[in-house]
């Protein structure tokens, strides 16, 4: 069953605030870039893969991710499908559905993190096949995170991404995929994330702004 998926991004200038300090200042737009290139380029090489929509704060700003294989449109400005009091992020990844959802209403929608730089096909292949239909999500390494969630085929996202959104989305009957897939949980907020991630290999993007030889892609 092939996936359509949402990544939801902020002006790399202003994402990623918790890293800063990780890299000159100057870099740190860059290395958010990077990060996202990494995460992106694997999502677009992983079979199972119908579309990657971004979903961005500033399309411009993240204008060369393109070239990977992914459409970019801009998130609402006005926030009509925003809850109240809820995270923009949340209406960012549900704009993304209801686009791709016009297209194809049967669509099988996952939402995904542009954090991912140690991303390899394989896991999220994975994932994808342990899921199997089923409304499911991968947790981050930490287990409070959450950096995949799939909703059941024509079934809504009901995105609730935020401060211990893991617990969130199985209270909403996601399954937690089991299984170990580290380059899937391996997401990026803090420079500790970011040496644990150096140590995983990371994609060839995000090893050009560390001065490292990227790893082998698999
Ligand atoms: N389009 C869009 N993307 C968002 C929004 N909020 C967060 N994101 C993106 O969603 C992803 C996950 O968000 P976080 O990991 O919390 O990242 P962040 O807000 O950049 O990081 P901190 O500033 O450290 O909290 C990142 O790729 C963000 O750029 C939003 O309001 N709109
Ligand atoms: C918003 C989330 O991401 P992060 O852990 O990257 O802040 C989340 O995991 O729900």
């Amino acid at each position: 069953m092939d996936v359509d998926l949402v990544v939801p991004m902020k002006h790399p200038r202003d994402g990623k605030s918790r890293l800063r300090g990780a890299v000159d200042g100057a870099r740190h737009p860059a290395l958010v870039l990077a990060l996202a290139a990494d995460t992106l380029a694997a999502v677009t090489s992983a079979g199972h893969v119908r579309r990657v929509l971004l979903v961005a704060a500033d399309p411009d700003s993240v204008r060369e991710l393109a070239e990977l294989g992914v459409e970019i449109v801009a998130e609402p400005v006005n926030r009509k499908n925003a809850k109240p009091g809820e995270q923009s992020l949340n209406a960012a990844f549900r704009h993304g559905e209801a686009l791709l959802r016009a297209d194809d209403p049967h669509a099988v929608i996952g939402a995904l993190q542009a954090d991912l730089p140690a991303l390899r096909a394989g896991d999220l292949a994975a994932a994808l096949a342990e899921a199997a239909g089923r409304r499911a999500f991968v947790a981050d390494r930490q287990g409070t995170g959450t950096t995949l969630l799939l909703a059941a085929p024509g079934q809504p996202l009901d995105p609730r991404f935020g401060l211990g959104s893991a617990r969130a989305h199985a209270a909403s009957g996601a399954v937690a995929l089991g299984q170990e897939l580290p380059s899937l949980r391996s997401d990026v907020d803090t420079p500790e994330d970011l040496e644990h991630v150096r140590a995983l290999g990371v994609g060839k993007h995000t090893a050009a702004q560390l001065g490292e030889t990227p790893a082998a892609p698999g």
